[in-house]
């Protein structure tokens, strides 16, 4: 974990702070407006991942919980540089904590991983383990409570 940490680049400010002056810098091509709390991307692999995991948590009366740190990825080619970083390749075992929307597992398991993700939200267990149901290389545990643990 420490030399996937070193061997990423640092973090870019945020898309919403302010300049010295006050004034907000351009937005990145990907964003196209942001509210106090928010901001929305056009034509990414990730909007995909965003918004269709919001219109099926929706679909089952649901929103993502702040509690469960339940952020998602809005660039997805951060998530190739984590699998990239991490040296993932074809016929690597990788366990994921918290697969959220499934925006890394998609790339772990283009990269020929299989993926052992662990989610704590049911709701979102049951979102991934549909998202990837074709897929043979991917299994779904979720947590019910902390000596519970049940396999989709
Ligand atoms: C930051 S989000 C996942 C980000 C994901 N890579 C994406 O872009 O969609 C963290 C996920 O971890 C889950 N989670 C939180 N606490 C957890 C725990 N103790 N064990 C497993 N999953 C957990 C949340 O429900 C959430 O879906």
């Amino acid at each position: 974990m420490i030399s996937l940490l070193q061997s990423l680049s640092p973090i870019s400010s945020s898309p919403t702070s302010r300049n010295r002056n006050g004034v907000r810098p351009p937005l990145p091509n990907h964003i196209i407006q942001y509210s106090r709390r928010s901001f929305y991307v056009r034509n990414s692999r990730s909007e995909d991942d965003y918004h269709s995991t919001l219109k099926a948590l929706k679909s089952r009366g649901r929103i993502p919980r702040k509690s469960l740190g339940q952020h998602y990825m809005l660039n997805s080619s951060v998530n190739e540089q984590l699998s990239s970083a991490a040296g993932v390749e074809d016929g690597d075992l990788v366990l994921e904590i918290g697969p959220g929307t499934g925006s890394l597992t998609n790339v772990l398991v283009n990269a020929g991983a299989t993926v052992l993700a662990i989610e704590k939200d049911p709701h979102m267990a049951v979102h991934v383990r549909e998202r990837f149901a074709s897929l043979d290389q991917l299994t779904v545990m979720f947590i019910f409570a902390p000596d519970k643990i049940y396999e989709f």
